[in-house]
């Protein structure tokens, strides 16, 4: 069945092993063109849920859906081809092969050289530093530089959501205001993102939609720019200063 969401995950319960659950319930969807992200305290599961979307951890209950269609029970080979790609947290560029080999590890699954070719010119256009650094050794870039690799390699293989770990990990503020204004060009250019970050402000206003995740929910969700304006919200996790203290609504709200 159609769906105007192209990934949902609806009332996701996972953890790991036998250890308590970690997502509890959880409901996130995100709409084409779009940057969705999630926020929440250290342990609340933000990086679970991108496990979770790329096959990495097969929840207990709940339903994973791409463009409507159930691929719950999906490996990440399966994931990876239902269009979901994944961007780890932290570096995961091979620092001794070139740009042009760690991005066209990317396109591993493709047999079609000239389908090869239209997705490195479209990710050499959206990304200048990997066309400019094409033939270098990605060891030889800045932080922010090889991120933009990893994105240009997690877009060979035309995804319909990238879902992107804590891109600005380990980036000096000039950096991190690249790898954002990145991801609002890799949505313009009609790939949508799911989006974990600590720094939370800084996710808000890129992203469309944000999700406050507390304890594996969705604690609070709605368009980005209303999430930073909440007072609320702001102390709690923004670290803005307001003279009253008060309690967000009902946990467990999903962002429909
Ligand atoms: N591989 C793992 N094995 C066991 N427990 C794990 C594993 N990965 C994460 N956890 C646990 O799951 C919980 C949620 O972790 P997760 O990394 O999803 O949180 P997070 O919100 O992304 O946190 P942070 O902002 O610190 O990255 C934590 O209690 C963590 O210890």
């Amino acid at each position: 069945m159609a769906s105007e969401h192209l990934l949902e995950l609806v009332d996701i319960e996972a953890g790991y092993g036998r250890a308590a659950l970690v997502l509890r319930g959880l409901t996130v969807r995100v709409p084409p063109a779009s940057v969705v992200c999630l926020v929440g305290p250290n342990g609340a599961g933000k990086s679970t849920v991108l496990k979770v979307a790329s096959g990495m951890l097969p929840p207990r209950a709940g339903r994973i859906l791409v463009g409507g269609e159930d691929v719950t029970r999906n490996s990440p080979q399966q994931m990876l081809r239902a269009g979901l790609s994944h961007v780890l947290q932290g570096h995961s560029v091979f620092k001794e092969m070139t740009v042009s080999e760690n991005v066209l590890l990317g396109a591993y699954s493709l047999r079609d050289k000239a389908e090869i070719a239209e997705r490195v010119d479209f990710v050499k256009t959206l990304f200048p530093v990997v066309a400019d650094r094409w033939t270098s050794l990605a060891g030889a870039l800045s932080g922010g530089q090889q991120k933009q690799v990893e994105f240009a390699r997690s877009l060979m293989i035309s995804p319909r959501v990238v879902l992107l770990d804590e891109p600005s990990m380990g980036l000096d503020p000039k950096a991190t205001g690249t790898v954002f204004e990145q991801v609002v060009r890799m949505r313009d250019a009609g790939t949508a993102v799911l989006l974990v970050e600590q720094n939370a402000r800084r996710a808000l206003e890129t992203a469309d939609l944000g999700c406050v995740l507390d304890l594996g929910r969705v604690h609070i969700s709605g368009p980005a720019a209303d999430l930073l304006a909440d007072p609320a919200l702001g102390e709690l996790y923004l670290g803005n200063r307001t003279a009253g203290r008060r309690q967000f609504s009902t946990p467990g709200a999903d962002n429909t």
